[in-house]
């Protein structure tokens, strides 16, 4: 393949999605995957995201625009594209008759690769799969569906895998099993794109996050640079008397007040190394400002997606 390594794996170009009816469920997502990170995809329910991997994967027909995929075209070299990409979709329907050894097999099988049984295998046991292999898939518990999924997501040996809502109802052993292989892929330079409703899942996992809102992509940004840019951390004093006003010589410091005074919050720079708050203590003393109880509390991705989501609802389009 002619690729050069350090351009994107992924290039969507001026996508635009108009399901029948006219409902615009994308509009000019451009967006760039690097080769071997994690992505993850992040938005409330309904913002596009599935629509935006089936259009990757070839399920879904954009309207506008162009994406290749590992240097292929999606709808031009539509085959090679393909091959390129390991989906492992939301739902669970599969052969419920075959066993497991022979769904994944046949999912090698359908792009065109020879058999690896000794790569099958590795898969199957990666994925605690080993010793269901003869199983048939109706006889296997939804988690062990899912492994399925995986495997048969993986049989071909895809340079991009998608996985979307992996942990959707998914247990904690499973859940750690999923993040450990994807790991394993990503260190062997596997691209991952994931989408999510567990935050924290995107907040340990991610190289980069992407945040989608009514089909609009609003943030691609570094996962660590979104945290410092936009992690803040507060601390809470609960007043023993309420207060009407904060003191004149104490506007400079980042405080409000509640509405009933009866609590002030302080807000600052998570990854400052000075926090300020053994001075912003002193100060209170000083003022005789005396507080009962005091609690401190850190935006987590999660506040920060939803303030992104709530910002770009205010913002018209
Ligand atoms: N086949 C379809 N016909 C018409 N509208 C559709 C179709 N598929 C999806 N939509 C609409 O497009 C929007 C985006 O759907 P999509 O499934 O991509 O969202 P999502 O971000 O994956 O949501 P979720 O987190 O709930 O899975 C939704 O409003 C959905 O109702």
């Amino acid at each position: 393949m002619s690729v050069n390594s350090s351009s994107p794996i992924i290039s969507l170009r001026g996508i635009n999605k108009a399901y029948a009816g006219g409902f615009q469920a994308l509009k000019n997502v451009d967006l760039d995957i690097e080769r071997g990170e994690i992505f993850a995809l992040l938005g409330p329910n309904g913002a596009g995201k599935t629509t935006l991997i089936g259009i990757v994967c070839g399920i879904v027909k954009a309207t506008a625009g162009t994406v290749v995929a590992d240097g292929y075209d999606i709808v031009r070299d539509y085959r090679a594209a393909r091959a390129a990409i390991g989906l492992v979709p939301q739902e669970l329907h599969t052969d419920a008759f075959e066993s497991v050894w022979a769904t994944v097999t046949f999912s090698r099988g359908l792009f065109g690769k020879p058999p690896n049984p000794v790569y099958v295998e590795k898969v199957l046991r990666d994925l605690s799969l080993w010793e269901k292999r003869d199983a048939k898939i109706m006889t296997l518990s939804g988690g062990m569906k899912r492994r399925v999924l995986i495997a048969k997501a993986l049989a071909h040996e895809p340079s991009i895998l998608f996985l979307d809502e992996p942990s959707a109802g998914v247990d904690v052993e499973l859940r750690h099993d999923m993040w450990r292989m994807v790991r394993e892929l990503r260190a062997n330079g596997t691209t991952i794109i994931l989408t999510t409703h567990y935050i924290e899942e995107a907040e340990d996992m991610a190289d980069r996050i992407g945040v989608i809102n009514k089909g609009e992509l609003i943030v691609v940004e570094d996962k660590a640079v979104l945290m410092r840019k936009l992690g803040k951390k507060q601390l809470t004093l609960s007043l023993r008397q309420p207060m009407s006003d904060i003191p004149d010589d104490l506007a400079a410091w980042s405080l409000t007040l509640a509405v009933d005074g009866q609590s002030l919050v302080y807000s600052f720079d998570s990854q400052e190394e000075e926090t300020g708050i053994a001075e912003l203590l002193r100060m209170l003393n000083a003022h005789g400002i005396d507080f009962k109880d005091l609690s401190s509390s850190e935006s987590s991705l999660e506040d920060i997606f939803v303030s992104l989501v709530q910002q770009s609802r205010e913002t018209p389009a």
